[in-house]
């Protein structure tokens, strides 16, 4: 009876522990457009811009170096990163325009762009590396879409994500799945 059951187990446990592995993925994703907001409080509260393509090209070729310590595709990384970059904008842009018609809403506190946000972002870069590689062949696997799309709907739950960032989320993780 003992080993009926582990092995009628092994499939269930398996599928979870794949669909587990995409879950940290998004989570971490979430993480990411969910800093936006204070990344969005420093520039509207500080007159500054939300593109900065410097900062974008130094994350890019953080990602490619990354890529190459850690045996994965860098074009996979680098294209990941691109929809995690402007995923991040669109909470930037739907920030600024919530502010601007409500300005009652400014959030009158915000953490340093320079010696908070970005540490925290260059670890979140880690981590999603990290979770890129561990996810590379559920990436190419024929559910994969299923599988991306179950594990965004418990972060979002988990997260209790509104609209803005839940369509940021979506738009960051468009190239995960990829043949
Ligand atoms: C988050 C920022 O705003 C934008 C988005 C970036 C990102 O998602 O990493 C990087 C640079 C900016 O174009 C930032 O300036 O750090």
């Amino acid at each position: 009876a003992v080993v009926t059951a582990a092995v009628a187990l092994a499939p269930a446990a398996s599928a979870q522990a794949n669909n587990e592995s995409f879950v940290t993925l998004v989570d971490v994703s979430a993480q990411r457009a969910l800093i936006a907001d204070d990344v969005a409080a420093f520039k509207f509260n500080t007159g500054g811009s939300i593109e900065d393509p410097a900062r974008e090209q130094v994350l890019l070729d953080s990602v490619a170096d990354q890529s190459t310590q850690l045996g994965v595709d860098p074009a996979v990384a680098q294209a990941i990163f691109r929809d995690e970059i402007d995923g991040n904008k669109i909470v930037q842009y739907g920030l600024f325009d919530l502010w601007t018609a409500h300005p009652e809403l400014t959030p009158t506190e915000w953490p340093d762009l320079t010696t908070v946000i970005r540490p925290e972002l260059d670890k979140i870069t880690t981590e999603l590396m990290d979770q890129i590689k561990a996810t590379s062949d559920l990436q190419v696997a024929k559910n994969c879409g299923e599988q991306l799309d179950a594990a965004t709907n418990v972060v979002e739950q988990r997260r209790n994500l509104d609209r803005l960032h839940s369509q940021a989320l979506h738009h960051a993780l468009a190239r995960v799945c990829h043949s």
